[in-house]
C-alpha cells in the first residue's frame, strides 16, 4: 500500500472510536481528511454527535459534510479528539505541526479527555528531531527570535508559501521550523522553547496521546500508550 492508502485506511478506521453523544474534537492534515470525510457519512446515515476543530481547513471540510459544529469555547468538555502527527518515538511524544496547525490541535489536545493519533508506519520513530520541529511565532520581533534560536544552534528555518512569502497560520502567525536531526531531550528542549518570548507554541506534543492507530501494510494496528 503506498502512503496515501494507509492514511485512508487509518483514517476510515479512526472513526469507530467515536461514539453517539460524544463531542470530538478533529485534528489537520491528510489523514485527519479521510477521517473527516468517513465521519461525514455516518453523521449523513444519523451518527449524532457534535465536534470542534482545529483549524479553519478541517472546519470547512467537516461543514460541507454537514458535521455539527461548535467553537472551542462553546463546549464544556471534549471526549475525544483524532488528529494526525509528523513524528511518534517509542514512548509515545510526539512532534506535530507540519500542517502549521499545531497551536489550536495542541490546545484541542489539552482539554480532551482522550487523544488518539493517525498515522501511517513511516511517522514511528526511535528519536523525534528528524522531521522539522514546527514553532509557531509572533511576527513582531520575529527576526531577533530567529537569531536566538540560531546561536542555540537550533538550525531555524522560517516556513515559506508558494509565493515566496512567510507562511501565514490561522491566527495570521509565521512559522519557524528547527532542523535539529534528532531531539535527545524532548521534555528540556519543550521546557526551553515554553519560556522564550515570541514562540507561541511549539510542536512537540508530550505526555499526551492515549492512542495511536497506526497504518501498516497488513492493515491498521492500534496501540495504545499504558501511562
Ligand atoms: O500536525 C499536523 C498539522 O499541523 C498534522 O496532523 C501532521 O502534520 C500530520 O499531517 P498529515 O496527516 O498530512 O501527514
Amino acid at each position: 500500500m503506498d502512503q496515501n492508502e494507509l492514511k485512508k485506511a487509518v483514517g476510515i478506521k479512526s472513526v469507530d472510536f467515536i461514539k453517539p453523544q460524544m463531542t470530538v474534537g478533529l485534528g489537520t492534515g491528510s489523514t485527519v481528511y479521510y477521517m473527516v470525510e468517513e465521519l461525514g457519512r455516518r453523521v449523513q446515515a444519523g451518527l449524532k454527535i457534535q465536534c470542534v476543530t482545529t483549524s479553519t481547513r478541517t472546519w470547512d471540510q467537516a461543514e460541507k459534510l454537514g458535521i455539527p459544529l461548535k467553537k472551542l469555547n462553546d463546549v464544556d468538555h471534549i471526549d475525544l479528539t483524532i488528529d494526525g502527527a509528523d513524528e511518534i518515538d517509542k514512548n509515545f511524544q510526539g512532534i506535530k505541526g507540519g500542517g502549521g496547525a499545531h497551536t489550536y490541535e495542541k490546545t484541542v489536545a489539552l482539554n480532551s479527555q482522550r487523544n488518539l493519533w493517525i498515522v501511517d508506519q513511516s511517522k514511528m520513530v526511535t528519536t523525534l528531531g528528524q522531521f522539522p520541529l514546527p514553532l509557531e511565532v509572533n511576527p513582531f520581533g520575529c527576526q531577533q527570535l530567529f537569531q536566538r534560536l540560531e546561536k542555540e544552534g537550533l538550525k531555524p528555518a522560517f516556513r515559506i508559501d508558494k509565493q515566496g512569502n512567510n507562511l501565514l497560520t490561522d491566527m495570521k502567525n509565521y512559522i519557524i521550523d528547527l532542523h535539529l536531526g534528532q531531539i535527545k531531550h524532548p521534555h528540556l528542549l519543550a521546557d526551553w522553547l515554553d519560556h522564550q518570548t515570541g514562540i507561541i507554541e511549539h510542536g512537540l506534543f508530550l505526555d499526551l496521546v492515549n492512542t495511536v492507530v497506526v497504518g501498516c501494510d497488513d492493515g491498521p494496528k492500534i496501540i495504545e500508550n499504558i501511562r
